[in-house]
C-alpha cells in the first residue's frame, strides 16, 4: 500500500486576475478551491492514474473537514489525526505571474505528533511512504527524521518531497525516490543557482549517497532522472500554463504510477514528466486521460 504523509495540508484557494495591483482592491475573474498540500497532491493523482493510496498528516477546523471530505468523494482512504485549530488556507494568485501566499498551519502537540509517529511504526515492509511538503513550526525540527526512521526499521520504501534541512536530514535514509526541483538542489549544496550541466555531477552524487531514483525538475526546462543504472534528462512538453501548482507533486504520483505498474525507468519517468506537464496545463491535477495525451510528447535521452 501506498501512504502519503501530509504534515502541513493546505486548502489551496486559487484566485485568478488579469491583473494584480498591490495596495489596491482587487476583483477575482475566477476562483477554485481544492484540497492541497505537497501528499495530498500525490494522492489525488495516484488516484486519477487508477492507483489506491492512505493519505495520513494532520487536519483541523472546518478547512481540514473540507479536505477530508473532498479526499473521500474521490474515493481516497484518510487516516488523519485531527488536531485542534485549522488547517491553513494557501493562496494562489495567477495574474500572468503565479505568487503564492501559503499560511503557517496550526499546532501540533505533542500527543498529536505521537499519534502519527504510531500509525508509521505499524507500516509493513513493502508499503510505500511519501513524504511531502513542509512542516508546521510547532513540531520539532527532527520530526521527519523520526517518521523516517519508524518507516526504515519496518522495511517501508521512502519517497521524499521536501526541501532544506528536511532533504539533507531524509537523505541519510536512502530514499527509493527523492524529487527536489533545481532550486531545492543548489539550496542542498550551497550554491545560489545551477546550470543543467552543473546538475548533473550533484545529481550523481546524490546517487552515490544512496537514493535509488532522483527527479530534478525544471518547471517548463524539463527535468534529470538519475539513478544507478541511468542519467536521463527530458524536454518538457510545450502547452499553455494554466496553474501549475502540484506540478512536482503530479510527477512523484506518475513515477510511483508507472513504476508500480512495471515499466521501464525510461517509461516511468516519461509519465512522470507527462504527469508534471499535464498538471500544469490544467485548472486542477491532471487527469489519467491528460498525461496519456502528452506521454508520447516527452523525449527522454540517456546521457
Ligand atoms: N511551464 C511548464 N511547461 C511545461 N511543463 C511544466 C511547466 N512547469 C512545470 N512543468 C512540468 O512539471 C514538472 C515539475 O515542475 P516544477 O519543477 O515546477 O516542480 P515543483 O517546483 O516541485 O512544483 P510544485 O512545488 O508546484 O509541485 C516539470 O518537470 C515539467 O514536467
Ligand atoms: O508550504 P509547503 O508545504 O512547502 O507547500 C504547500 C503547497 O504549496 O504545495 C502544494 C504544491 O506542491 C500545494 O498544494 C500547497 O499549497
Amino acid at each position: 500500500m501506498i501512504y502519503t504523509c501530509t504534515l502541513n495540508p493546505s486548502v489551496d484557494y486559487i484566485v485568478h486576475l488579469d491583473e494584480l495591483h498591490v495596495g489596491e482592491l482587487n476583483r477575482s475573474v475566477k476562483t477554485f478551491t481544492f484540497p492541497g498540500g505537497k501528499g495530498i497532491n500525490v494522492s489525488r493523482v495516484l488516484k486519477r492514474l487508477g492507483v489506491d493510496s492512505t493519505a495520513l498528516g494532520f487536519v483541523g477546523g472546518f478547512t481540514g473537514g473540507f479536505i477530508e471530505s473532498e479526499l473521500r468523494k474521490e474515493g481516497i482512504a484518510c487516516d488523519f489525526v485531527h488536531v485542534p485549530g485549522q488547517t491553513r488556507i494557501n493562496v494562489k494568485l495567477k495574474a500572468g505571474r503565479e505568487t503564492e501566499i501559503n499560511g503557517e498551519g496550526p499546532m501540533i502537540a505533542d500527543d498529536d505528533a505521537t499519534q502519527l509517529i504510531a500509525k508509521i511504526g505499524a507500516l509493513s515492509a513493502g508499503d510505500v511512504l511519501v513524504l511531502a511538503g513542509s512542516a508546521p513550526m510547532s513540531l520539532s525540527v527532527d520530526v521527519y527524521e523520526q517518521l523516517a526512521a519508524r518507516a526504515v526499521k519496518r522495511r517501508v520504501r521512502l519517497v521524499v518531497d521536501t526541501s532544506g534541512p528536511a532533504l539533507e536530514a531524509l537523505l541519510a535514509y536512502r530514499p527509493f525516490l527523492a524529487k527536489p526541483n533545481h532550486h531545492e538542489l543548489a539550496e542542498l549544496f550551497g550554491a545560489a543557482v545551477l546550470t543543467k550541466e552543473e546538475i548533473i555531477p550533484y545529481g550523481r552524487r546524490l546517487v552515490e549517497r544512496g537514493v535509488e531514483h532522483l527527479i530534478v525538475s525544471m518547471g517548463g526546462a524539463g527535468a534529470f532522472y538519475f539513478g544507478r543504472e541511468a542519467t536521463l534528462f527530458a524536454e518538457a512538453p510545450q502547452g499553455t500554463v494554466k496553474n501549475s501548482v502540484g506540478a512536482g507533486d503530479s510527477m512523484v504520483a506518475g513515477f510511483l504510477a508507472a513504476w508500480a505498474s512495471g515499466t521501464s525507468i525510461e517509461e516511468a519517468f516519461a509519465y512522470s514528466v507527462a504527469a508534471g506537464s499535464a498538471t500544469a496545463f490544467s485548472e486542477d491535477l491532471c487527469t489519467k486521460e491528460e498525461v496519456e495525451a502528452l506521454v508520447d510528447r516527452v523525449r527522454v535521452a540517456r546521457l
